[in-house]
This record gives C-alpha cells, structure tokens and sequence, in this order.
C-alpha cells in the first residue's frame, strides 16, 4: 500500500420511510424521508496523483467525468482553487441503479476523504452545501447513520440510532431511474402513507415495533406499477416470514427485516433459487 493512499468505506442506505409532500417549483418533489446506512459498501481507494481519474470495476459505472465521484472531486476543486488531483478507484458491491444511493455515497466518501488528503479544511457544513448541489442524497451519505431528510432529501436531522435490524437485499435484474419513479408519481394512487413523527419518536424511544407501525414507502406506488416485479418480490419476503418489506428509495431493491441473522441467511437461499435476482444479507450500522 502506498504511503498516502486512503482507502474508505462507501456506506449504502436504505429509507425506512418516504413521504412526497408535493412538487417544488424547481420541478424537485418535497420530500420526508427516515434514511439509514447499512452494512453493505464500495470500497474506495484514493491515490495521490497530478491529473483527476476515476475507475470502476462495473462498467455499468461511468469512469472518468460522468462519474459522481469525479464530479465531487471537480467541485472540491474549483470551490478552493486546489491545484492538485487524484486517482480514484472504486470497487464496486452495491447495486448500481437500485435505490440504495451507490453513487452517492462515492461521491461523499471522496469529499470526505480529498478534504483531508488536499488539506482543504472545509467544515462539514460546507461539505453539506457542496454535496447538496451534485445530489439530494450526497449529504446524507457524508452524515450516515439515522437522519430525518427533509426538502429535496437533503437538510438533515440527525436521529439517534435507529433499532438494529438484520435485513435482506433484493434486487431484480436491472436498475431503475429515480428521475422516472419520480415524474411517475401520482398521489392519488397512494395506498399507505408512513408516519414520520411517530416513527421518529420511536427511534427515539428504541420502540422498534412502533418504529415498524410508522414506516412505509409512497414511492412504491409509483415503481410497482411501472415494474411489476419489484412487487412481486415484496411479496415473496412476506411469504418468507420478514417482519416488514418494503422498497429502498426509488427501487427496484426491496428490503426485508428477518427475525434474526439466521433467518436473514434462510430467506436469502430461498431467493437465490430464483433467477436474475441479487440477494445478499445486510444489516443497519
Ligand atoms: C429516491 C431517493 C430516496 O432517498 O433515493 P434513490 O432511490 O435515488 O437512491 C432520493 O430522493 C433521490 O435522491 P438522488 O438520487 O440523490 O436524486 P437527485 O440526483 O438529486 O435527482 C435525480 C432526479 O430525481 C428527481 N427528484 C429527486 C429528489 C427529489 N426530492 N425530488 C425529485 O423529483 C428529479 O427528477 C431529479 O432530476
Ligand atoms: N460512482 C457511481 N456509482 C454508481 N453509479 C454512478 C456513479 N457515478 C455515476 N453513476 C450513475 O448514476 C446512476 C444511479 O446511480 P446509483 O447511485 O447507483 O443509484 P440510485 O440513485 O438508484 O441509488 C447510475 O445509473 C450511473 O450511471
């Protein structure tokens, strides 16, 4: 390893609930959301270098400029007039496309990790305000943990640490565009609308089965009735005993909450016996 190589962990997330309270005039919809970091991570590797490179294992990943990670290093550097670079390399676990903020939470591994490398000494909120301009989610995957956001997604409240959960991942064979699910959106054609502020004082209060009682999804009214599939595997959680299932973000991934990590483990070779689907287990951190 080189001497000033970084290497950090790119957390995914899931929401434990989204609520679309309307459509801003910035054509953005606002949003209330409870989001979580998991287990499940990028790992990024960050080299010292003259010129600005970024790789990636998946070439689902854009490399180069179109990757958001490029794009954040880009913006560290023309808001502080550094001079420098770095080669970038990300090994890619999480799903690309799949609601679980991959992208996003690259891109706020590097901001964070060029902060310290480039001794740009930006505050975290600054950092917060740079992220919220490349993406909604960026500033929640800067913070991690358990966070209420709110407008686009992006002002946080932190929360105290939400229940653990042992989780299963699953996620169709292919990715879905959080841009459609959104344009998709129809508030009548919700069904069940979460809770926020009971589930926020349920974390609060370490209830985790009021926690369970408050947390729903709108978003996948809008994804299930463009890909029929993703509700589909929802249900198949149900017939596999999770304590609650729902959508991660805009999906396709659906999240499970097994009754423990064994059980995590059974439900994951169940889905594994079907086709073209990623499981893994996960848990909350
Ligand atoms: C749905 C969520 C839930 O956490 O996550 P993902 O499923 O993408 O992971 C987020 O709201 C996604 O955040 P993020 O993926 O950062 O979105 P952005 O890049 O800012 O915006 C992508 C597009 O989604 C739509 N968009 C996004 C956020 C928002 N509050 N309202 C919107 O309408 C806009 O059409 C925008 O052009
Ligand atoms: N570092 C990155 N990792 C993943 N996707 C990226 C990255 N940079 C840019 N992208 C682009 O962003 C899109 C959405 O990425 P991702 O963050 O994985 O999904 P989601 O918004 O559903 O959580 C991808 O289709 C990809 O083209």
């Amino acid at each position: 390893m080189g001497e000033n190589q970084i290497i950090v962990n790119a957390y995914a997330k899931l929401n434990l609930s989204i609520d679309v309270l309307g459509k801003r005039s910035d054509g953005y919809h606002q949003v209330s959301m409870l989001m979580q970091s998991i287990s499940l991570h990028d790992e990024v590797s960050i080299y010292p270098s003259n010129g600005l490179t970024v790789e990636c294992n998946n070439a689902a990943v854009p490399s180069g400029p179109d990757n958001l990670a490029y794009k954040a290093a880009e913006l560290l550097k023309r808001e502080t007039n550094y001079e420098g670079g770095a080669r970038i390399v990300i090994n890619k676990n999480i799903p690309v496309a799949a609601g679980l903020a991959g992208g996003s939470s690259d891109a706020a591994a590097v901001m964070l990790a060029l902060n310290n490398l480039w001794g740009l000494r930006l505050t975290i909120g600054r950092l917060g305000h740079l992220a919220g301009r490349l993406g909604s989610d960026i500033p929640f995957c800067l913070l991690g943990g358990t966070c209420l956001a709110t407008e686009r997604g992006e002002r946080l409240t932190l929360l105290p640490p939400a229940p653990h959960f042992w989780l299963v991942l699953a996620k169709p064979d292919f990715g879905v565009p959080t841009a459609q699910v959104y344009d998709n959106f129809d508030p009548q054609k919700v069904q069940k609308r979460p809770n926020n502020r009971v589930a926020v004082k349920a974390i609060e209060a370490g209830d985790r089965e009021l926690l369970l009682q408050g947390m729903e999804n709108v978003l996948e009214s809008s994804t299930f009735r463009l890909y029929p599939q993703v509700e589909e595997i929802k249900e198949l959680m149900y017939r596999y005993g999770v304590e609650k299932a729902m959508m991660c973000g805009s999906g396709p991934t659906v999240f499970g909450i097994a009754r423990g990590k064994s059980h995590a483990s059974e439900i994951v070779r169940r889905l594994q016996e079907r086709n073209g689907i990623f499981v893994q287990v996960a848990e909350t951190i």
